[in-house]
């Protein structure tokens, strides 16, 4: 009898190429995607060394953090740079420049497939099931959500992978998400994750790959599961996996990488035997009852700070462990948020729907299920940012971006945008916003800013109304 193996075993085992005992293992590497923020050193060390690019038809690149939104003044793709800041400006144009000289495709400004780079992977089909998939960002752990090893590693492991396409990995452990019953009516993927990150702690994930799985999960669309393992991250996870199954294949088929015609029933044949066996064990099991959930919003200042929209925000003096109350107590001297206050009703400034967790398809047409009809409330700006430009253009197809217009929201070209703040779409100091992003650090949408993360539909319901509202309210 074979050992029973998890999914992510069996990937691990396809690419070690050398584990030896008390170390760090070889991992060969078959997806390396780049962005413009965190290779530029990578690329200027393999220079020095007289190195190239080991693999470069293995290598993508994309612009995405440091891109303006604002729609081109004249019309060219390239005129976005007109509002580019000088940093972002020198980054995207150099690795222009590093990719022309390194031989590595690159979906630039002017490219009809131009997008966050965890949302451009997935489209064109490069990310795969089985394959491990890594990017010097640590929202890598998206792509997981095709059965694929994946995620963020530094721009020294940068520079590592593009000179050998390998890199040295430590055996992480793995711990199972089991997500039990479905969610009800104006829950979604995104809730799911921020109640798990609320239950288990931006730390509860730490050395693990989480897989989840479940009835719920099974039941997700591939955009849904991409949104939770997104956040995978930011419960400390290195990485987070779902099993591959007819949806993952569906959604592949045809993607101008994907395989074609007899290699695509080889690949096909080959995937079908990823999906964790029966019996397998892991390090941790995790249960989280997703028919109890309500849509979930953050309060503080990382994403585990989340209680259910309709709770009270926590008091720091029911908390015991010292390090913990300092933590909330400063997280909500900075939100200026009161213990046992709810978030319902309280007033917010901008809305921000977009990211590499909420800027797919799915999610601006869950936004637009909401606005259609209505208009934003008037001391609202809400931003809509399309994740890609074929994110952009198939929502342009349906008439979304109309929607958006027409309720006073604003259609913005694809980018980080708002979610990272690196590009000129920032709030001001002390500015509330509600945001379908992932992070909520102190300064993370402009310095002083203040965010609340939630799923598009209570975006979209906060947007409305202008103030933090329940989405179930409007549905
Ligand atoms: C800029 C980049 C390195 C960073 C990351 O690693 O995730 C960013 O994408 C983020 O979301 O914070
Ligand atoms: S959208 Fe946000 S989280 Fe995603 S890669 Fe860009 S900055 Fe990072």
């Amino acid at each position: 009898m074979m050992t029973p193996k998890t999914l992510f075993e069996k990937i691990w085992e396809r690419h070690v190429v050398v584990e030896p005992p008390q170390s760090p293992a070889v991992l060969y590497i078959d997806l390396h995607l780049i962005h413009e923020v965190t290779s530029p050193q990578a690329f200027s060390a393999l220079r020095e060394k007289g190195l190239r690019v080991r693999r470069p038809e293995r290598t993508f690149a994309t612009v995405d953090h440091g891109v303006p939104t604002i729609p081109s003044p004249d019309g060219r793709p390239e005129g976005r740079l007109a509002f580019a800041d000088e940093m972002s400006r020198r980054q995207i144009r150099q690795l222009e420049e590093n990719c022309r000289e390194f031989g590595i495709q690159l979906m630039g400004l002017d490219s009809p497939y131009q997008g966050i780079v965890h949302v451009v992977g997935p489209e064109l089909g490069l990310t795969q099931p089985g394959l491990t998939i890594v990017c010097g960002d640590s929202h890598t752990s998206t792509h997981g959500a095709f059965g694929a090893l994946a995620f963020g590693i530094g721009t020294s492991e940068v520079e590592h992978v593009l000179a050998t396409q390998c890199l040295l990995q430590r055996r992480p452990k793995t711990c199972l998400v089991n997500m039990e019953g479905y969610p009800g009516k104006g829950v979604t993927a995104k809730d799911m994750i921020l109640a798990l990150i609320a239950q288990i702690g931006t730390g509860g994930g730490t050395g693990h790959v989480l897989e989840y799985a479940g009835p719920a999960v099974r039941a997700l669309s591939m955009e849904e599961r991409m949104t939770l393992c997104n956040m995978s991250i930011e419960a400390g996870a290195r990485a987070g996996m779902v099993a591959p199954d007819d949806v993952t294949f569906e959604y592949l088929a045809g993607r101008p990488f994907a395989p074609q015609g007899a290699a695509w029933e080889k690949a096909l044949a080959d995937w079908r035997t990823l999906p964790s066996d029966e019996e397998a064990v892991y390090d941790k099991v995790v249960t989280l009852d997703v028919s109890r959930l309500e849509p979930m919003i953050t309060y503080g200042t990382n994403p585990g700070m989340g209680m259910p929209i309709t709770g009270r925000i926590p008091d720091p003096d029911a908390i015991t462990d010292p390090a913990q109350r300092a933590a909330l107590e400063k997280a909500l001297a900075y939100m200026g948020l009161r213990p046992g206050e709810p978030l319902l009703g309280h007033p917010v400034d901008v809305v921000f729907i977009g990211s590499c967790t909420n800027g797919r398809l799915t999610d601006l047409r869950q936004a637009a299920s909401l606005i259609k009809g209505r208009k934003v409330a008037p001391n609202v700006r809400v931003l809509v940012v399309p994740g890609s430009q074929q994110v952009k253009r198939a929502a342009e197809a349906e008439g979304l971006d109309r929607i958006f217009k027409e309720a006073g929201a604003e259609w913005r070209e694809p980018g980080c945008s708002m979610c990272i703040a690196m590009n000129g779409d920032a709030l001001a100091p002390g500015q509330y916003a509600v945001s379908t992003s992932n992070r909520n650090f102190e300064g993370r949408q402009g310095r002083g800013g203040r965010t609340f993360l939630a799923s598009p539909l209570t975006a979209a319901a906060t947007a409305i109304n202008g103030v933090i509202t329940d989405p179930r309210t409007l549905l």
